[in-house]
């Protein structure tokens, strides 16, 4: 067990752009968490908006923030009352902690509890740090077979999973994503293992498309330069996709998602567009009786996540672009600004 009273090194964000390693205490476990030596922190696309504009929407980075909650790293001290965990154990931390007592936690849905604790969301820090103090019932053991830098994806992989079960993604479907960053890259993982026979990815940077269809999509549309209905209906019989999962966040994209759809067919929205109003045709929508769920983070999915990596039925370390120290943190969040990027990761005892 190595010693607790020593300090830590965490990257700091203290202004837009700017990056600090500081020293601090290491976290103390409360009874019922696990100190945990981080390993591998990816990055996502919502640090890199904090690096950058130091806000998401009524987020507000005010005070200096550690960012990064796609985690994962070795137990190094268990809590007084920890069962089933000891030092040594690999695992992964789902970010949010809810309060487990609202009605929403109540009802299973945790991940709509309003005063979840999130990783790397004002004020609560993340995991740019050498150690994190997790409560155990929100740290998932991994197996042998994965590595940390799959165990901390399983974050993007969960809102994946997510998006899927609300899209009831089922055998034999066609599924078209829009969007094929890391989302939208992880969400035709989680397309596949739930069956769907036929996935078609959307995008506008060419290279990403490229990389999607040597990862498995049957077709990629470039969407800058192809008619999105036109493609679809080629692809799909003048039928439709069954399900779409909208993970660009761009407003055109949001749009066609009822060009892209089989009429009875379900949208499923993951993307957050910058501008939350974008008009839909509701007649539309009633007349060919589409099914429209929203996607928020997700629940009860890191197990699912972890059994699915074990059983090699998807793969997460191949969407890594890139993989930086936390002393090269700067770099790594200007890298992962450029539109070919998918995905950086920071290994913080590089
Ligand atoms: N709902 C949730 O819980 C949740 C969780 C994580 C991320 N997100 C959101 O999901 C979206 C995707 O996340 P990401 O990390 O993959 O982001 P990303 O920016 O890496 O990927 C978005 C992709 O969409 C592409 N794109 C841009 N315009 C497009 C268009 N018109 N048509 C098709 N593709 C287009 C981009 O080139 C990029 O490859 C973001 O909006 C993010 O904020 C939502
Ligand atoms: C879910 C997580 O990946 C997302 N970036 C959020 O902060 O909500």
């Amino acid at each position: 067990m190595e010693k607790s009273d020593q300090p830590m090194r965490a990257a700091v964000l203290t202004d837009p752009e700017e990056f600090e390693i500081e020293e601090r205490e290491r976290p103390e476990p409360d009874a019922d968490e696990v100190l945990v030596k981080i390993r591998n922190v990816g990055i996502c696309g919502s640090d890199v908006h904090y690096y950058e504009h130091g806000r998401i929407g009524d987020f507000v980075v005010e005070n200096p923030l550690v960012l990064g909650h796609e985690s994962a790293g070795e137990i190094v001290e268990t809590g007084a009352n920890v069962n089933g965990f000891e030092a040594g154990d690999r695992v992964t931390l789902e970010p949010g902690v809810p309060c487990r007592r609202c009605s929403h936690c109540k009802r299973g849905d945790y991940h709509l509890c309003p005063d979840v604790t999130f990783m790397a969301t004002p004020p609560h820090d993340g995991a740019f740090s050498e150690y994190v103090a997790w409560p155990t019932d929100y740290t998932y053991k991994l197996p042998e077979n994965i590595s940390t830098r799959a165990g901390a994806l399983c974050e993007p992989l969960s809102v994946g999973i997510h998006a899927c079960r609300r899209g009831n993604v089922g055998t034999g479907d066609t599924v078209l994503i829009t969007g094929a960053g890391p989302i939208g890259l992880l969400a035709m993982e989680a397309a596949r293992a739930a069956g769907a026979t036929d996935v078609i990815i959307t995008d506008i940077v060419q290279s990403k498309l490229e990389f999607a269809k040597e990862r498995g999509a049957d077709h990629a549309v470039n969407v800058a330069e192809t008619d999105l209905e036109t493609a679809i209906n080629e692809y799909t019989d003048e039928s439709g996709a069954d399900v779409v999962i909208e993970a660009s966040g761009a407003e055109p994209s949001v749009k066609s998602t009822l060009d892209g759809v089989r009429r009875g067919g379900n949208i499923v929205f993951v993307g957050l567009a910058s501008e939350s109003e974008i008009p839909l045709d509701v007649v539309d929508i009633i007349n060919n009786e589409l099914d429209v769920y929203g996607s928020f983070r997700y629940k009860n999915t890191y197990s699912t996540a972890v059994k699915l990596l074990a059983d090699g039925v998807v793969d997460v370390e191949g969407i890594i672009d890139f993989e930086r120290g936390l002393d090269s943190i700067d770099e790594a969040f200007e890298r992962s600004m450029k539109p070919d990027v998918i995905k950086g990761m920071i290994s913080v005892d590089r």
